[in-house]
C-alpha cells in the first residue's frame, strides 16, 4: 500500500489496488467515470491502471493550461506497445514527441491541406468527390429502402465517407459493393477499443500470458494494423511507379515528393517507410471519423423530425430546389450550422483524445506530474459543463444562434471535440466541411423517417469514439431525383 501512494505533490485520486490499480472502477463509459470523480477530486485527478499512474484532465480550464499553455510538456504519447503497431512503427498520430515528429506533422498538415481546404481549387475538388459521393449515397439509400424498407445507413456512411479521403489519398474510389474495402473499414471498431481510454491491453501487459479476451483483442489489434498497412502501401508503390514530378495528383503524390524527391522531408530525416507511415495515419484517421459523426447527425434528425423540417426549410429558402448546396452557402445556413456544432457538442463522440503523456517532469495547477506519465484528455467535461452550457443534457440546436439567428462563432469554438494544442487533429477544416456538405445535399434532397419498431437511444458503443447503436431509417426522396444526377452538382 505505501509502494503505491502517490509522491506528495501528486494530483489527489481514487485508492489504486494492487495489480490491477483503479482499472475496475472505469466503467464501460469512462469519460462519464471520469466527470464524477472529477466532482470529488477536482479537474486534475490521478489513476492508477495496472502500474501505470494516468493523469486525467478534466475542464477546459485546466485542459488549455496543459495542452496548450504548457503544449510541449504534454504532446508526448505513451510508449504502449500497441502504438507501436500503427501505421508501421511510423505513425505520427501515435509516435512520441521528437524533431522527427514535428516534421512529419508539418509535412501531413500540409500535404492534406493542399489537397482540401487550402485553395479555391483544391476545395472546388473536394466538393466535387462529396458532391458525388452524396449521390451514390442517395441511390444506395433508395436501393435498400425500396417499397418503403427499413435499414441500417451507417455502413454507408463509412464506406462514403472513406471513399472521400481515398479520393483525396490515392485518387480512387470504391463501390458500395466492394466486400474487400467494406471489411477493411469494418475493422475500425477494433482499433478504437485498443487504443481508446478504458482499453486495458497496454495498462496489464501480463494479460498478455494466457488466453483471454483482452489478449484477442490485442491480436486482432495487430492484424487489423497490418492489413490496413498493407492496403496502403501497395497504393504508395502504385504511385512510386507512375510518379512524375511535374503532376502531383494526390496526396500520396505530394508526400512522396517532399520525402524521397529531395522536396524538403528528407533532409529532415524521413526516411522512405515514413511515406507508407504518413499515408497509413491520414487514410486511417479520417476514414472512420467522418462517418461516425455523420451516423450521430442522422440518429438525432431521427429523434428530432421537427429541426429535420425546419433545416430543410432553411436549405430550400437559402439554396432553392434547382441546385445542390455548396460550401459557398455555409455562411448563409447558421441553423444548418448550429445542428452540427451542436451534434458535435452533445454526442461528444471523441469523449476522451488519444492518451498522451509528459514529455519533461511538469507541474499543472500546483500538482508535480513526472515525465512519461500518461495524460487523458476528457473532452466531453468540457461539452457537458453546465457553467458553459445551460441544460448540457439537452440537445439544442438553437444555443448556438444569437438574438439575430446568427451563428455565435465564439461559442461555436467552445467546442472541444478535435483536441487542441500540438496535437490538435490535422483533418479539423475538411471533416467539418464534409459533414456539412453530406448533411446539407441529404436533407435538401431526401427525408429521413425512425423505425417506429425501435427506441432511439444515444446509447453507444464504446472506443477511441463512440459509436451509435445500430438503428433503421427509411428514406423518401423530397422530390424527382433530377438535382441527384451526375453533373448537376457543380
Ligand atoms: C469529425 C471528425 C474528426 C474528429 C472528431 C477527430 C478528432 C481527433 C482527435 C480528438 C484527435 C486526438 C488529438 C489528441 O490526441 O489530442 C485527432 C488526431 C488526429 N486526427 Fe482527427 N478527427 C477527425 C477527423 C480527422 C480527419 C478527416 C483526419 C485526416 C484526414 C484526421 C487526422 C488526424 C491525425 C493525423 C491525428 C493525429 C494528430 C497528432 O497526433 O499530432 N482526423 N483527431
Amino acid at each position: 500500500r505505501r509502494r503505491l501512494r502517490p509522491p506528495s505533490g501528486s494530483p489527489p485520486g481514487p485508492f489504486a489496488w494492487p495489480l490491477v490499480g483503479n482499472v475496475l472502477q472505469l466503467g464501460r463509459l469512462p469519460h462519464l467515470t471520469f466527470c464524477k470523480m472529477a466532482q470529488r477530486y477536482g479537474d486534475v485527478f490521478q489513476l492508477r491502471l495496472g502500474r501505470r499512474a494516468v493523469v486525467v484532465l478534466n475542464g477546459e480550464a485546466a485542459i488549455r493550461q496543459a495542452l496548450v499553455r504548457q503544449g510541449e510538456q504534454f504532446a508526448g504519447r505513451p510508449d504502449f506497445p500497441s502504438f507501436r503497431l500503427v501505421s508501421g512503427g511510423r505513425s505520427m498520430a501515435f509516435g512520441r514527441y521528437s524533431e522527427l515528429w514535428r516534421a512529419q506533422r508539418r509535412l501531413a498538415h500540409a500535404s492534406l491541406r493542399a489537397f482540401s481546404t487550402a485553395s479555391g481549387r483544391s476545395l472546388q475538388l473536394l466538393q466535387q468527390h462529396v458532391a458525388a459521393e452524396a449521390r451514390e449515397l442517395i441511390r444506395g439509400f433508395l436501393r435498400r429502402g425500396a417499397g418503403g424498407a427499413y435499414f441500417d445507413p451507417c455502413p454507408l456512411f463509412t464506406v462514403a465517407n472513406a471513399n472521400v479521403i481515398c479520393a483525396l489519398c490515392f485518387g480512387q474510389r470504391y463501390s458500395h459493393d466492394d466486400g474487400e474495402f467494406r471489411a477493411l473499414l469494418g475493422r475500425n471498431d477494433k482499433f478504437g477499443q485498443t487504443v481508446g481510454a478504458g482499453s486495458l491491453v497496454d495498462v496489464l501487459p501480463w494479460l498478455q500470458a494466457f488466453p483471454n479476451p483482452v489478449r484477442s483483442v490485442f491480436r486482432d489489434f495487430q492484424a487489423l494494423n497490418q492489413e490496413l498497412h498493407d492496403f496502403v502501401r501497395a497504393k504508395v508503390a502504385q504511385h512510386r511507379r507512375t510518379y512524375d514530378p511535374r503532376l502531383t495528383r494526390d496526396i500520396s503524390d505530394a508526400v512522396i515528393g517532399k520525402i524521397e524527391q529531395g522536396g524538403g522531408g528528407a533532409q529532415e530525416g524521413l526516411s522512405r517507410d515514413y511515406v507508407e507511415g504518413t499515408m497509413t495515419d491520414i487514410f486511417g484517421a479520417g476514414q472512420d471519423t467522418t462517418s461516425t459523426a455523420l451516423c450521430w447527425v442522422l440518429l438525432l434528425l431521427l429523434k428530432h423530425p421537427h429541426l429535420q423540417r425546419q433545416l430543410q426549410a432553411e436549405l430550400d429558402r437559402v439554396v432553392g430546389r434547382d441546385r445542390l448546396p455548396t460550401a459557398e452557402d455555409r455562411g448563409c445556413l447558421p441553423y444548418l450550422e448550429a445542428f452540427i456544432y451542436e451534434t458535435l457538442r452533445f454526442s461528444s463522440f471523441v469523449p476522451v483524445t488519444i492518451p498522451h503523456a509528459t514529455t519533461a517532469d511538469v507541474v499543472l495547477q500546483g500538482f508535480r506530474i513526472p515525465k512519461d506519465t500518461v495524460v487523458f484528455v476528457n473532452q466531453w467535461s468540457v461539452n457537458h459543463d453546465r457553467h458553459k452550457w445551460k441544460d448540457p443534457h439537452l440537445f439544442d440546436p438553437g444555443r448556438f444562434l444569437d438574438g439575430e439567428q446568427k451563428l455565435d462563432r465564439d461559442l461555436t469554438c467552445s467546442v472541444m471535440i478535435f483536441s487542441m494544442g500540438k496535437r490538435r487533429c490535422i483533418g479539423d477544416h475538411l471533416s467539418k466541411l464534409q459533414i456539412f456538405l453530406f448533411t446539407a445535399i441529404l436533407l435538401h434532397q431526401c427525408t429521413f423517417e425512425a423505425n417506429p419498431a425501435e427506441r432511439l437511444t444515444m446509447d453507444c458503443i464504446h472506443g477511441l469514439a463512440l459509436k451509435p447503436l445500430p438503428f433503421t431509417v427509411s428514406v423518401k426522396m423530397r422530390d424527382t431525383p433530377r438535382s441527384c444526377q451526375a453533373g448537376d452538382a457543380q
